[in-house]
Formats: structure tokens, sequence, C-alpha cells
């Protein structure tokens, strides 16, 4: 999926784990498509390309939980050096913050829809600040989207780092291979076992790092023993180590997809070949357009001027979509067949966590995903703000004269009951899973803040599933940062 807008007309659901969660009682029983990468660059691979660091705040509350070495000061650098800011922003970046030669391009929208342009407008009309770069100094306010892109093409981690280190004598890349589990030698973790074409190999190695994402490294560390030590046992798995962390503090920002119709034509999808055909142009000319990405501008915003930070991101997705339940294939997300927007908004530092728990012992079995998304009512109350203040800044012009309708949540959902209602009925996920093998200091961590797995030798994670907690906005930067992090403190 290069260009990102493929995944409107093709079936990519190979390169897909195909996950489903377990049935939420805290979202009416409902059950979602977990959507994991299932290739070379993992979910970065099949994501959006949103490209959104977190703030310094985020990670000074990492450093202030213990987590030594993961202040803003020390990983901000980190951010720098992956990036190349890529020409055309709107406004210079600051290059004392942003990079200008790492492996990662990073390019900002141009030549947005007028409907980008009205919310951008709409929104300091309501009293919303504007950033000029929500990965600079200031990320509160709304301004046009960054992507990992290279004139719309996607760039993952596997473009930027990978293949320019597939050269090297000592690099081996095994594709089409499942890892079974880990090989533990009196606490000290020797290799994987991994099984491809139908045959089980051994690969040995003298450090070994995990890196298989929030979902299947807590999975693959419990298949190997390394867990809570009874429910192991209950499964006839033989313990490694009991630690009772793996796999809790299940992290994902619960989103939910306020729509609106439009008078005047979106990107939805078209049967006007004309206008078709100048989208194909412009992407081919310039990189930019729907081909290359639907969501033109971010906004990271206040629910409320008692927030000391902003607690709810959004994305001004120029074509609606809909969750839908009911689509059981691969998204879980319904297009709307007429010219309409949607503001996808996610809560930023969810409070509910769920639990990941092995369904089999089976390694080729889907794990147990218990989201408990809406667990915690705060949750909930602040995802109801939002919609009022989403409500507010569609009120306003521009915005306003270009509606027709809000088609979701509808403009009879007005009461406080209702729209928790709402939120309840249709919150679905930002595939931001995280945390199952949380970093800290304490007992039930499962590293360190080296990165370490406590209480075995030679294994280290990295990826989404160390975060102590989550940040601000999407987090496939971060999940980079974290990539590069360890690689460096290993290199030392
Ligand atoms: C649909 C979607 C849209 C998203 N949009 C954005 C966005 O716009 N911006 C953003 O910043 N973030 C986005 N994200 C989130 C972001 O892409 C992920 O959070 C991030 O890629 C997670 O990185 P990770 O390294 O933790 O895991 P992953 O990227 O999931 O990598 C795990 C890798 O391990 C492999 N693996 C797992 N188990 C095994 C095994 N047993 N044997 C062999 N291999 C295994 C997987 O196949 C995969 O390649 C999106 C995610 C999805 C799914």
């Amino acid at each position: 999926m290069k260009p990102f807008g493929l995944s409107y007309y093709l079936d990519f659901s190979r390169f897909e784990w195909g996950y489903w969660s377990q049935s939420d009682s805290t979202r009416n029983m409902r059950t979602d498509h977990w959507r994991r990468g299932r290739v070379v660059g993992g979910s970065g691979s099949i994501n959006g390309m949103n490209y959104v660091r977190g703030t310094r705040a985020d990670y000074d509350r990492w450093a202030a939980m213990g987590n030594v070495g993961w202040s803003a000061d020390d990983v901000m650098p980190l951010f720098r050096d992956m990036e190349r800011c890529e020409p055309g922003y709107h406004s210079p970046p600051d290059y004392s913050i942003r990079g200008d030669s790492g492996p990662l391009p990073i390019r900002e929208v141009r030549h947005c829809h007028p409907l980008t342009n009205a919310f951008l407008e709409a929104a300091q009309a309501a009293g919303i600040p504007r950033t000029h770069d929500f990965n600079g100094a200031q990320q509160e306010g709304v301004g046009y989207g960054q992507f990992n892109q290279r004139r719309g093409m996607r760039v993952s981690s596997a473009d930027a780092w990978l293949k320019p280190a597939l050269q090297r004598k000592n690099l081996k890349l095994v594709t089409d291979a499942l890892v079974h589990k880990l090989l533990v030698k009196e606490g000290k973790v020797t290799g994987v076992t991994y099984e491809r074409d139908g045959v089980m190999h051994e690969a040995r190695a003298g450090r070994v790092i995990l890196c298989g994402g929030a979902i299947n490294t807590p999975q693959l560390l419990m298949l190997s023993g390394v867990g809570d030590g009874e429910e192991l046992q209950a499964r006839g798995i033989d313990v490694v180590l009991h630690q009772p962390g793996v796999g809790r503090n299940l992290m994902e920002h619960p989103l939910i997809r306020p729509s609106w119709r439009v008078k005047g034509p979106s990107y939805s999808p078209t049967s006007n070949w004309l206008r078709m055909a100048g989208f194909g142009a412009k992407f081919l000319l310039t990189g930019q357009g729907p081909l290359a990405t639907i969501t033109e501008a971010m906004g990271f915003l206040r629910t409320s001027p008692a927030e000391t930070v902003p607690d709810v991101h959004m994305l001004f997705s120029v074509a609606g979509a809909v969750n839908d339940d009911e689509l059981k294939f691969y998204k879980s997300l319904k297009v709307l067949p007429y010219p309409s927007f949607s503001m996808v908004l996610d809560k930023s530092y969810p409070l509910s966590r769920g639990t990941i728990r092995l369904a089999s012992t089976d390694p080729k079995a889907a794990p147990l995903i218990e989201p408990n998304l809406l667990g915690d009512s705060r949750d909930v109350e602040t995802l109801v703000k939002a919609i009022r203040l989403l409500r507010r800044i569609v009120s306003k012009s521009p915005l306003t004269d270009m509606v027709m309708e809000e088609v979701e949540p509808g403009p009879h959902v007005t009461s406080e009951a209702a729209l928790v209602e709402y939120v309840k009925a249709r919150a679905g996920l930002a595939y931001h899973a995280s945390g199952t093998c949380r970093m800290g200091v304490d007992e039930t961590a499962v590293v360190t803040p080296d990165l370490k797995v406590r209480g075995l030798e030679n294994l280290w994670i990295a990826d989404a599933s160390v975060m102590p907690d989550l940040i601000s906005g999407n987090i496939n930067a971060a999940c980079m940062m974290i990539g590069e992090k360890l690689g460096r403190q290993l290199r030392n």
C-alpha cells in the first residue's frame, strides 16, 4: 500500500493478522477488528502514515515514572535524527527541533481541499489556536497533516532503515516465518524457534530483541512460559518466569467518527471519471491529493478550559466514514457514499485498560484480546465533551456554509444521556494498541528502562508494548524512536 489511495480499491487483508477482539461489555458487547500488519515493516506498512511525535510532556511523564533516559531532552534528539522534513511546509520548520537529514522523509499536506481550509478557519473562529507544526514547539491547535511519505508514497520503517541495511553481510531477513517461542536455557534466552513452509527451524543469537507489537509480543512471551504463572499452568505451559504484568495494561485510544454531509464534492468515492482522473494526475504530478491521504488536517484540542493539556486528538478526513459493526470483513469501516467529511476523534490519554491472554497454546491461534475500551467512564465523558466542541467548530463560518446535515451522531442526539449512548454504541479503535509489556521500575513492569526483560538474560523488547502510558496522537513515530533508542544503546 505505497499510495494510501489504493486501500480504497484493493483488498490487502492478506497483509494482516485478522484479529477480532472479545465482546466488550463496556461497549454494548461489541467486538472489533484489531488490524495489525503481517508484513515486513509491520503495522507501519499498512497504516495511515500520520506522523506525530507526541509532546515533550508525554516523555517527561515517562521519565517521572522512574524511566531514566526517556525524558523529552533524551528522546526529542532521536526524533530529530530520524526525520528529514521534505520541502513544501507552509511555514519553514524550526530545525533546532525538527530534522533535515534523517532517513525518514516527513512531508506536510499542500494544495488542500477547500473543506480542509474551511475547517482550519472555522476552528480558529471557535477559539482554537492554529499550530504551524504540531511536531515542533507547540502541539496544541489545528494545522495541516504531516506524513512519512516521499512524493505521496509511503516510506515505512522497513523502507527507511531495513532496506538500506539489507546489503550488510551480517544481516539476514527471513520472511513468511512464524516465531513459535523463545529458546530459554537457565534464565538466558538463546534464540527462537520458527516455522516456515511447514518446517520448524531454530535461530540462535547472542542478543534477542522482540518486536512483535503490543498483541504478539506478550503472546510470544506467554507461549514461551513468561507470564502469569497460574494462567500459564492452567494452560499446561511450563512456567519459565512468573511475570503477571505480561499482557496487562493494554492501552488504545478510543475513537469515534462524527461525520457531516456536505453540499459540494469532497474526496468521498465518486463515479465521476473526470474527477478521478484529476486526482490521479494531481498525485502523479505533485504527490498530493486523496491518493496520498484523505486526512489533510489535524487537531490537538482541549475539551474544556480546565484541561491543562489537549485531551483529544482529531483528524479532519475529507471523505466521511463511520464505524460499522455489521461489516465482518477486514475494515469494520463504512465509507459514506455521498460527499461528506469526518472528524476522526480519539481520547488522548485513556484511563481504561484491557488485557491480552492466550486462547490456546497453538502459536497460530489468535490471542484473546479483551479491550475494555471504555472501562473508565471518564474516557466516555471526554468524548462526549469533544463532540460538543466539534459541533461548535462546524457551526462557524466558512465551514457551516458548506455543510448540509450532521450524519453522526445526528442532529437529534443532543442530551448527555444520548451522547453517552452514542459513544458506547459507536466507539472503536485508533489502532494504537500498546503497553502490554510495560516499561518501569516496579515489580509488574515487564521491561526495565533500558528495555531489558526483567528476570531473563539476553532479551530486550522494542515495540509499542513497552510504552508505560499513551502519548498524545498517533504512535508509529514513537515506535520508531523506541527502536532507534534501543539500537543505539546496544551498539554502544
Ligand atoms: C490500520 C492502521 C492505521 C494506523 N495509522 C497510523 C497512523 O496514521 N500514524 C501512526 O503513527 N500510527 C498509525 N497506526 C499505528 C502504528 O502503525 C502502530 O502502532 C505501530 O506500527 C506499531 O509498531 P510495533 O512495532 O509495536 O508493531 P507492528 O508494527 O505491528 O510490528 C510487529 C511485527 O511483528 C510481526 N510478528 C508478530 N508476531 C510474529 C511472530 N510470531 N512471528 C513472526 N513475526 C511476527 C508482525 O507481522 C509485524 O511485522 C496505525 C495502525 C493500523 C493497524
